[in-house]
Order: structure tokens, then sequence, then C-alpha cells
């Protein structure tokens, strides 16, 4: 649905997106992350066919990026990072607009998705919220139902109801058969929306992730409670991985060895159990920050 082979943008500062290879497949939600100037919005704009590669290809649909982008424009589902509307209309007016510009005449979608976001569109844009500004993007871009969403940061700018909202959004289109790349600096968005994960950094794809694998690797650590010294040292000889002790309180890491876990605990008396649950965010982490 989306493929990226080569492509290349070096601005004059040096700076830009080298060599990425990449491919988003029909129905998946492919996240696409990376700290503040990667070159996540770089990629994007490459894609919707707003600025020149120095080298590479980029279809969506079939269609070429470059030479195919008025088409690209219209059917894809875009939002953009930084969203810059006709500050004096309001937002009936710019959503009515683009429906026009998209000679799409139901109004039904739209409709929905302004009550499903409680978004007020009668007011002028410029006296707007970002919240609601935000709203107003993501409704564009969704409500002419197209096949493909190209979204850049989505949720930026959204309160914790309206992410939710947002996610199950994304959710509901992935079930529909529709493909989403969409960049974010939100883990849990990803966690909960993605099938796979590339990460940029400094313009380079550093890796592309399978995020069902590593949900199912992620290893789980149980935080318990013993009545006496005699259960930790029954704990500590069981095999268990075990991170921490600290008097009658041990961590044991879980992966797989349920079995074995649960067979040793039965035979001490567990005052309490607490679970610390890896995140996405501690897998991903790694390629933030410097030098690592
Ligand atoms: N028009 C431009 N001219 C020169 N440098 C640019 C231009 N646009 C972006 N850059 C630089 O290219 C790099 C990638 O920027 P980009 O906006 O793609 O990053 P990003 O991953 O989207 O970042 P963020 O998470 O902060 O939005 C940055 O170092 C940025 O300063």
């Amino acid at each position: 649905m989306i493929k990226v082979e080569n492509l290349t943008k070096t601005y004059k500062n040096g700076k830009g997106i080298f060599d990425l290879n990449f491919e988003v497949k029909e129905g998946e939600v492919f996240g696409y992350l990376g700290p503040n100037g990667a070159g996540k919005t770089t990629t994007i704009r490459q894609l919707m066919g707003f600025t020149n590669a120095d080298k590479g290809s980029t279809t969506i649909l079939g269609l070429d990026c470059r030479t195919q982008a008025e088409e690209i424009q219209k059917s894809v589902g875009y939002l953009p990072g930084e969203i810059a509307f006709f500050d004096n209309m309001t937002g009936t007016d710019f959503l009515q607009f683009m429906n026009h510009m998209r000679q799409t005449k139901d109004k039904t979608r739209m409709n929905q998705l302004m009550e499903r976001f409680e978004l007020d569109a009668s007011r002028k844009i410029r006296r707007m919220s970002k919240g609601m500004k935000q709203k107003v993007g993501i409704i564009a871009a969704f409500m002419h139902d197209p096949k493909v969403y190209i979204l850049d940061e989505p949720t930026s700018g959204l309160d914790p109801l309206m992410q939710k909202n947002f996610i199950d959004l994304i959710n509901e289109e992935k079930s529909r058969g529709k493909t989403v790349m969409m960049s974010s600096h939100i883990f849990e968005e990803i966690e909960r929306t993605s099938d796979r994960v590339g990460v940029i950094r400094d313009g380079i794809l550093v890796a592309v992730e399978d995020v069902h694998s590593i949900k199912a690797d992620l290893r789980k650590v149980f935080v318990i409670t013993v009545d006496k010294n005699e259960d930790i040292e029954l704990l500590k000889s069981s095999g268990l991985e075990i991170s921490k002790v600290s008097g009658k309180q041990i961590e044991i890491v879980v992966s797989t060895d349920y079995q074995n876990f649960t067979t040793n605990l039965s035979r001490c008396k567990v005052l309490s159990i607490d679970i610390l649950n890896q995140s996405l965010e501690q897998v991903f982490m790694k390629y933030y920050g410097k030098g690592e």
C-alpha cells in the first residue's frame, strides 16, 4: 500500500532522511517513532508529494508520490503535524470546503465524526484551542473514508478522553481493512494500535519491529511479599530469575516459565502479589537518547 525505497532527502544544513526502505502493507497500522528532529515529518511530507526527494521512490496505492501527488493528496487521509488552516473560516466552512475539493456530497460521516469528537465547528478557526484545531484536522482526514491514512502526530493537543476516542477510531478503521501510517511520541498509542513499528533516528531507519511479537516477548516482574524468611530462601533456590530481594519481598522475572513459578509460589505463604509489566516504551527507549 505504501512503499518507500532508498528515499533520501538532504536539507542544505546536512539534516534530512537517508536511504529509507520500508513498506506498509494493506490493512496494517504502522507506527513511526523517533526522537524530535529524527525525520518523521520529512518522510511524511515526501509521501504526500510536498517536497522533492534527492533519491529513491515512494508510492501509495501504486501511485507515484512525486508525479501523482495531486491524486494522492485527494485520496489519502492526511493529517499534517502542524495544522495551517484558513484562520478566518469557521470549522464547518473549512470541512465543507474540503468536501467540495474532494467532490464528496454525503456529509453523514463528517457529522458522525464531529459528534464523536464533540466538536462545535461553528467557531472561527482562529478562535479555536489547539485541541479543537486538531479535531478539525482529524475529521478532515477521516471524513472522506479513504483507504489509506497518513497521520503526523495525530493526538497532539488532544485530552486523554479524546486520545482514547482516537485510538478506538484507528482500531475500527483497521478492522475495516484500512491502512494507516502514523508518527507519534506516545508509546501507549502505538502499543494499542500498531502492528509494526519503524524507528527513525538522525534520518536513518534503525529498526522495524513487529509489535505483536514484541508484546508476546515482554517479561513480567512479579513482586511477591511472603510471610517467612524461609520462603525467600525457597524461592531463591527455585531456579526462577530473581531480580531483587528486599527483606520479605522478592521480585521474580517470568517470561515463559509459569509452571515452575506457580509450583514454587504454592509452597510459600504469600501475603501479596504485584505485577510490574514491561512496556513497549521500555523496549523502544534504547533508540532514544544520545550515544546508545
Ligand atoms: N526545511 C528545512 N530546512 C532545513 N532543515 C530542516 C527542514 N525541515 C526539517 N529540517 C531538519 O531535518 C531534521 C528532521 O526534521 P523533521 O521535522 O522531519 O523531524 P521529526 O522527526 O518530524 O521531529 P519532531 O518529532 O520534532 O516533529 C531536523 O533536524 C530538522 O531541523
